[in-house]
């Protein structure tokens, strides 16, 4: 049985009710289980940054699937749920990030684990640190203070 971490991400409304569709549809797949859930953050958009705040979360699942396969079940998801890729970095409905696949590393065309940025992302991070603390505690290059006061900076510019 395979581990990977997902997360999600939507900044168009019902932004909600995007990542519970989106969980209620990888659960319903016959090769994944889910087995943890983060908690939800709304969080400021990085990168891009003229567009609409996120509802940020992220899972733990176990899955018969290999890491091409979960990516294709993901994109699947996403199209369902109407994602449009017109802007690279623009709003959507949903985003499905695969993180992590076991200890793996893989470079593909499509798909490269452990995911390149989430080490800078505080909205993967934080909710990935509600999951499972220790398996972060290592990867974060800015220590967990830093990144709780850029949480906590957001909450108050409100
Ligand atoms: N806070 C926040 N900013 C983001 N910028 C991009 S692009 N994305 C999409 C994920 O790559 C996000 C996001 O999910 N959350």
């Amino acid at each position: 049985m395979n581990q990977a971490y997902i997360a999600l991400g939507s900044n168009i409304e019902p932004r909600l009710e995007y990542l519970q569709l989106a969980i209620q549809r990888l659960k319903e797949h016959r090769s994944i289980q889910i087995k943890k859930v983060s908690g939800i953050y709304e969080t400021a958009p990085v990168g891009f940054t003229d567009q609409n705040d996120f509802l940020n979360m992220a899972i733990r699942i176990e899955t018969t699937l290999s890491p091409l396969e979960l990516l294709d079940t993901c994109q699947e998801i996403e199209h369902s749920l109407g994602r449009k890729r017109e802007i690279k970095w623009g709003p959507r409905t949903i985003d499905l990030d695969i993180l992590l696949y076991n200890q793996e590393n893989i470079e593909t065309e499509r798909l490269t684990l452990p995911h390149p940025s989430m080490h800078e992302r505080a909205f993967v991070l934080m909710p990935l640190m509600d999951i499972n603390h220790h398996l972060y505690l290592s990867h974060i290059e800015k220590d967990v203070s830093t990144l709780i006061s850029e949480m906590s900076l957001k909450e108050k510019e409100g």
